[in-house]
């Protein structure tokens, strides 16, 4: 690959750049809607996958014919189809952890081969789904019984970060399809989170999954291990174990040591990043949700999104948009942040696990070369489902002085239609009237006339007026599927995978490694045997000391 040009140094993103400084102020998009007629069928992409058409509409955003050029140029010179294609055929493009990044590996339903240093990695991930197929098969049809002879009613996966949001988001997704146990996490290293959870459960018909990608994170390694005391307190045989835990790891030898049974490991590899696991037998308490055709299902519609993200040209290449306009509104416009707002009440956890997804891939500030950006990287990502969302922080969104481009993400079906579809209508027209709110905002003038038209007189007309005015020419993508299916859900995930890692070649960071959560970890081991001690502690700065000595002074 020929080496490229620190990135504000393009020729493109100085065009970029200037085109902003001249022309950003008079981009209207209500101005370009009705000047150009074809705009809608210019900016939409629409794709048929097995369970209904997507459609991105990217029309409402500060984009003319010349910016959306000027974007993809940008991606072209930045070397993303070619980066892309080395994430696709295995290369150690994570160089500061000297791995592959593969997670397509683990949807390629094609099952054509992709080789990591030299060895075709598809045999081992037909075995795992295969062995995965086989237990969660059992599990459901109750021929895994339980320790006293019980089906198993309940899952509990502990586990954290990648190792619990993306099951999390997902049983939660398609809880519709719960065909197998009722899924739980644990993940915080708070004792409520995993004392909450147990009291609802039952031992003999718990099935624990204990998910980490290492096998050495605290949290999970002491909830794992308090979930272990509190079973056998009532099974009491330690062999029971075996009918109970199950581990989804790259580390065998510390399942093993652990105590679990080798045969109920679930194995992943290391080119497999942990906020992008889901696909593997992380995803285990997925598939004994749902079963394990509804599971494979997630893992065709991400497969299908992988394979329009590798062959559509990039101006029809719906991850590659997604990530220009992302990048438009970010580096030039500043925008710091952006929200995910699905109006499916089934997605309420989409946003928080790409929070992790984007903003642990791509929350970085050194290039691929080791230098320090003098751009912005890392787009704080949030968001709550709509209608919800309206009643609490739009506020901000159409009035505040912080520009927040928003995807809507839409069923055009609900899964749910009672009284006859009206929920849904009332949610569509919602979804509707929100991307055009902020489109149109809404003027003075117009203001004026419904304050007149209320009788009101001048002195008040001025003194409230300014408060009701809407600026508008706020941006939105509008992302509506069919209706949520497993397929559809796995589309969705894949589409905003392959938009951060755009966005992470056009930065020139490396998006897989996660060094920033480190030295936490390392400085709260140092400071847990000093909470035990009776001595004061002096080792720290005064803040920190007066917090370890107030702690332990209170207790
Ligand atoms: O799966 P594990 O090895 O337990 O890791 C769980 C999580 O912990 C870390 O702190 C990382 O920041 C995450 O990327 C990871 O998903």
């Amino acid at each position: 690959m020929a080496a490229k040009q620190y990135l504000t140094k393009d020729p493109v993103w100085i065009k970029l750049k200037s085109f902003y400084e001249t022309n950003s102020k008079t981009l209207n998009m209500l101005d370009m809607f009705k000047t150009d007629p074809q705009r809608f069928d210019k900016f939409h992409v629409q794709l048929n996958g097995k369970d209904g058409p997507l459609l991105v509409d990217y029309s409402k955003n500060l984009i003319n014919d010349e910016v959306f050029r000027l974007l993809m140029d940008l991606l072209k010179s930045r070397q993303v189809e070619q980066m892309r294609d080395a994430m696709f055929a295995g290369e150690k493009i994570n160089f500061t952890e000297d791995r592959a990044v593969l997670h397509v590996a683990l949807r390629n339903r094609s099952n054509k081969p992709i080789s990591v240093n030299g060895k075709d990695v598809m045999p081992d991930v037909n075995a795992v789904l295969k062995h995965m197929r086989a237990f969660t098969d059992q599990v459901r049809n109750g021929a895994w019984k339980g320790y006293s002879g019980k089906p198993i009613t309940d899952c509990v996966n502990i586990g954290i970060g990648g190792s619990d949001l993306g099951p999390v988001m997902v049983t939660e997704a398609l809880k519709k399809y719960q065909c197998g146990p009722t899924a739980h996490f644990v993940s915080n290293v708070d004792g409520t989170h995993m004392a909450e959870t147990l009291k609802k459960l039952n031992p003999e018909t718990t099935l624990f999954i204990i998910a980490s990608k290492t096998f050495t994170t605290q949290e999970t390694i002491t909830n794992a291990t308090s979930a272990k005391l509190w079973f056998l307190e009532q099974a009491k045989d330690p062999s029971a174990v075996a009918k109970h835990f199950v581990a989804l790891s790259t580390n065998g030898p510390l399942c093993k040591e652990f105590g679990i049974d080798e045969a109920n490991m679930f194995e992943f590899w290391d080119w497999v990043g942990g906020r992008y696991s889901l696909w593997s037998a992380i995803g285990l308490s997925i598939a004994l949700m749902i079963g394990m055709d509804n599971f494979e299902q997630l893992l065709e519609g991400a497969h299908y999104m992988d394979n329009h993200f590798k062959e559509a040209p990039i101006a029809k290449n719906i991850p590659m948009i997604l990530a220009a306009l992302g990048l438009w509104y970010s580096n030039f416009y500043g925008a710091q942040s952006y929200t995910i707002l699905p109006y499916d009440q089934y997605l309420h956890r989409f946003a928080a696990y790409f929070q992790q997804g984007d903003m642990e891939s791509n929350g970085k500030y050194v290039t691929r070369t080791g230098q320090r950006v003098d751009y912005s990287t890392g787009s704080i990502a949030w968001g709550e489902p709509g209608t919800n969302g309206q009643h609490a922080f739009y506020q901000l969104i159409h009035q505040g002085t912080h520009l927040i481009p928003c995807d809507f993400l839409v069923p055009a079906e609900t899964l749910n239609p009672i009284q006859n579809g009206l929920h849904h209508q009332i949610l569509l027209s919602n979804f509707l009237a929100q991307t055009e709110a902020l489109m149109r905002g809404k003027t003075e003038a117009e203001v004026e006339a419904e304050l007149r038209s209320s009788g009101m007189g001048d002195e008040k007309v001025s003194l409230i007026k300014p408060h009701k005015v809407f600026e508008g020419n706020r941006p939105s993508n509008s992302i509506v599927f069919k209706k949520l299916t497993p397929f559809n859900l796995g589309m969705l995930v894949a589409m905003y995978e392959m938009k951060i890692f755009v966005q992470g070649i056009v930065w020139d960071i490396n998006s897989f490694d996660q060094w920033g959560v480190e030295l936490g970890k390392v400085l709260a081991k140092a400071i847990l045997p000093e909470l035990s001690t009776p001595d004061k502690i002096s080792t720290h700065d005064s803040s920190t000391n007066g917090l370890i000595n107030f702690i332990k002074g209170v207790k």
